[in-house]
């Protein structure tokens, strides 16, 4: 049986949420700022990190659905969630270790580098300006800007199509089964980020799991000279 070897990466899609930053702490504290208005009990940490990444309404109704409230709610509320969300300051500490120079080696890599995140754009482009970080992205697209977000395949096709690059020629890199469920969808490479919002990453099914975002970046740097 002859085996072809796998073509050379060209694209990396980088998750935001649990990947490159971690917004996780801003996010239960907004909410709670709402809950606690409601007179509810607040949320841990540990209660939202498994809500996170499959879009904010998603976020929203889940934390309302444990305290109680319904679905309707949470709905009624969603543009004023996002509003407030936005007007948080974007503390400089919100990356991960090592965020930037894994997006330096992609670019070092001549690899294309996109933003793919379930986060709707407008706060996405909100934060990654404050971080100085918009134009490491070649494209950036949000939980609204295309009709589908993950685990849809319709944004890493729409991203892989903008870098100039096939399916098999691009990777994801992200945290959540939304992540790898895009990935497959569309036939790219799933890399799970270890360090993420998912409490058993190994059982995601990606392609392998990294522990954090200098390993991505030495991964990065194999598959630029890998033959
Ligand atoms: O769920 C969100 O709002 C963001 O999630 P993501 O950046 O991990 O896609
Ligand atoms: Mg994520």
């Amino acid at each position: 049986m002859t085996v072809l070897p796998r073509p050379r990466l060209r694209a990396v899609l980088f998750d935001l949420d649990g990947t490159l930053i971690d917004s996780l702490p801003d996010l239960t504290a907004l909410l709670n700022s709402i809950l606690v208005e409601r007179s509810l009990e607040p949320l841990s940490l540990a209660e939202v990190r498994p809500m996170v990444g499959d879009g904010v309404a998603r976020l929203l109704e889940r934390a309302y659905a444990a305290r109680g409230l319904d679905v309707a709610t949470a709905r009624g509320e969603l543009d004023e969630f996002v509003d407030r969300y936005e007007r948080l300051p974007v503390r400089p500490d919100l990356p991960y270790d090592g965020a930037v120079a894994a997006l330096d080696a992609a670019r070092a890599a001549g690899f294309g580098c996109a933003l793919l995140t379930n986060k709707p754009e407008r706060p996405t482009r909100i934060i990654l300006d404050a971080l100085g970080w918009t134009d490491r992205f070649d494209a950036i697209v949000g939980g609204d800007t295309l009709p589908t977000r993950k685990p849809e395949p319709q944004g890493v096709l729409h991203l892989a199509q903008r870098l100039g690059a096939r399916p098999i020629e691009t990777a994801l890199v992200g945290d959540g089964a939304a992540d790898v469920g895009a990935a497959r969808n569309a036939g790219v490479r799933a890399i799970v980020a270890g360090w993420g919002y998912t409490h058993d990453p190994q059982t995601l099914g990606g392609e392998c799991v990294l522990r954090d975002l200098d390993a991505v970046a030495q991964w990065i740097a194999q598959e630029a000279v890998a033959v």
